[in-house]
């Protein structure tokens, strides 16, 4: 069978041999293995997880990719419609439900699945809405695509982000396009304003956690590049991107990152997250992101 599905997981398995494995906490993806085009004979993990993540649905997964929504921020700089909410909302902690196959032929295996409020998400957040995850998995890409319906008749007002532990040497990987682009620098407390990238690569050598804004318009993509490996991540509606490393600086203050992890990844995090997606009553909105092997 192409997809397995279990009462925690899915398991999604492209007939030329890569395969995604997920939580239904979350719609959380853990595992991509897949073949790159310009090393078909190695099918290797594509994404990293900390030894120390829990796995049980008690806490976020630490590493995949985790689904940020409705807020990236947290308290005191969140919309007030999610003064109650954690830092990166509720979609990476609760469980959604399994959907329905989309596809499944010799090019794609793609699947559904969907959230709407539970009674846990009421007590924290008032509106109304619907959410699909849709993973679809190719020969050597990996799309997530988040789709946001607003019920209601006022406009709802959103973050979303994909949060992408992309494995890589994080001490030799660069980032493209950036150079030019604004963005807030979270590891710097002294300055509050935005700063402008001068870099043509962006490196993530020392603790990072950027915040670029409008990087991209409608579509964008972006190149991740490593001595002998490299992704490009291609981007519909998600206008910003954080980039996230630790390093040693701040890695051993995230518990549940293992001693070192900090150098098996670089985050590439395509979202909407300066500003609110503001989706008016009764339409859908759309956000992804497609990963492609170099
Ligand atoms: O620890 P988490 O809630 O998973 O967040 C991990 C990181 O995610 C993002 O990239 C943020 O910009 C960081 O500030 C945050 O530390």
């Amino acid at each position: 069978m192409p997809i397995e599905h279990t009462n925690d997981r899915v398991i999604l398995k492209h007939p030329k041999g890569p395969t995604v494995e997920l939580l239904l906490y979350g719609a959380h993806i853990l595992s991509w293995k897949s073949r790159s085009p310009s090393n078909p004979d190695e099918l290797s993990e594509r994404l990293f997880v900390s030894a120390k993540a829990t796995l049980d649905g008690s806490a976020p997964v630490r590493g995949g990719i985790p689904v940020v929504f409705p807020s990236f921020a947290a308290p005191p700089h969140a919309h007030p419609e999610h003064s109650k909410l954690g830092i990166h909302g509720f979609a990476r902690s609760e469980v959604w439900t399994f959907d329905k196959v989309l596809r499944d032929d010799e090019e794609t295996v793609a699947i559904r699945l969907t959230l709407s409020p539970t009674p846990k998400i009421r007590e924290v957040y008032s509106r109304d809405f619907k959410l699909a995850s849709v993973i679809t998995l190719e020969a050597t890409q990996l799309t997530n695509e988040l789709q946001v319906t607003n019920p209601a008749v006022d406009p709802l007002e959103f973050h979303a982000l994909f949060h992408s532990y992309i494995r890589s040497p994080s001490k030799d990987v660069l980032i493209t396009p950036l150079k030019g682009k604004k963005y807030f620098d979270k590891t710097d407390k002294t300055f509050q304003g935005l700063k402008t990238e001068s870099r043509d690569g962006v490196d993530v050598k020392r603790w990072t956690d950027s915040v670029y804004e409008d990087t991209a318009g409608e579509s964008g993509v972006y190149e991740v590049k490593w001595p002998g490996g490299g992704v490009s991540v291609r981007t519909r509606n998600l206008k910003d991107l954080v980039v996230w490393n630790p390093q040693e600086e701040f890695g051993p203050k995230v518990v549940d990152l293992e001693e070192g992890g900090w150098e098996k990844y670089v985050c590439v995090e395509p979202g909407y997250v300066r500003g609110y997606v503001k989706l008016d009553g009764g339409n859908s909105w759309v956000g992804s992101q497609t990963i492609s092997l170099h």
